[in-house]
């Protein structure tokens, strides 16, 4: 049984068919890497295994259960979390808060239990703050704890939305573009963070058009175009395969592995 079973995934929006019969696992303590051109469906089949779409067919398990069409919440729950392309960070929260927002995606009660200011309540708070604080700690990024999120550089965004989405102690985490926009040493402050989050034995899915970061990190490459599984395989294999140099790795692949390249320089 593998942490994530994707069988046949679809999806179209009116004639436009985003993502057609895609299946692939990720095993615990494995990286996944969905790589394509702009527009190949990548983000998409993201919100599909994530809870904000509704696949038109095919399955996704986690650990086994079937949990297509599920909402987010849901499957934080059951162990999945993800981040998102454009930053969904509370600006005008702390920190702090942000990271406890995202605590509160993994437990059964929520803001309003808080809000209620029950005692029982205000222990899981209490609770709540010292795993965000221990999180923050491990993320280097304690210092800023009560400060707005808007006070962080782009970078340090990153990595708290990356602290968010573990915050509810997922299995599985899907990062989408965790890299996109960071300098040179943001990128292998998260390249080292991927690593070590993956030695803790999570899963992760990522989609990011950084091919380095990719082929240095991935154990296993799946390569979409138009929707379609185009190639699979191990970095080697992919960086080799004829179809996806055509499709992606060739002229304009190189244009933006060279850039993101020339910005990690
Ligand atoms: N909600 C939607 N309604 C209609 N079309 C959509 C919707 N979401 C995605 N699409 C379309 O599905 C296709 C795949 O888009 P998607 O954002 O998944 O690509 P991508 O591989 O993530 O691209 P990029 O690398 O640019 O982020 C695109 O043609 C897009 O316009």
């Amino acid at each position: 049984m593998s942490l994530l079973d994707v069988e046949g995934l679809s999806i179209h929006f009116g004639g436009l068919a985003a993502v057609t019969d895609v299946s692939f696992k990720v095993e615990a303590g494995e990286i996944v890497s969905i790589i394509g051109p702009n527009g190949a469906g990548k983000t998409t089949l993201f919100n599909m295994i994530s809870g904000l779409y509704r696949p038109s067919s095919g399955c996704v398990r986690l650990n086994g259960e079937k949990v297509t069409g599920l909402p987010p919440e849901a499957l934080a729950r059951r162990g999945l979390s993800r981040t998102f392309q454009n930053l969904q960070v509370f600006q005008q929260m702390t920190v702090l808060e942000n990271v406890m927002a995202g605590c509160h995606l993994g437990e059964k009660s929520g803001w309003l239990s808080d809000l209620l200011g029950l005692p029982a309540s205000r222990r899981q708070t209490r609770a709540t703050r010292d795993r965000a604080m221990a999180l923050l700690d491990r993320l280097d990024l304690a210092r800023w704890a009560t400060r707005p999120a808007s006070a962080l550089s782009y970078g340090l965004l990153k990595r708290l939305e990356i602290g968010r989405a573990l915050a509810a102690e997922p299995r599985l985490l899907l990062l989408d573009e965790p890299a996109a926009g960071c300098n040179a040493v943001e990128t292998n402050d998260i390249d080292a963070l991927i690593v070590e989050l993956a030695a803790a034995g999570i899963g992760i899915l990522l989609v990011e058009h950084d091919m380095k970061l990719v082929m240095r990190l991935s154990k296993h490459i799946l390569v979409l175009d138009r929707g379609v599984k185009i190639a699979e395989g191990a970095p080697e294999v992919i960086g080799r395969d004829p179809t996806v140099i055509a499709a992606y790795l060739g002229r304009h692949g190189q244009d933006e592995s060279e850039k993101g390249a020339a910005s990690c320089r």
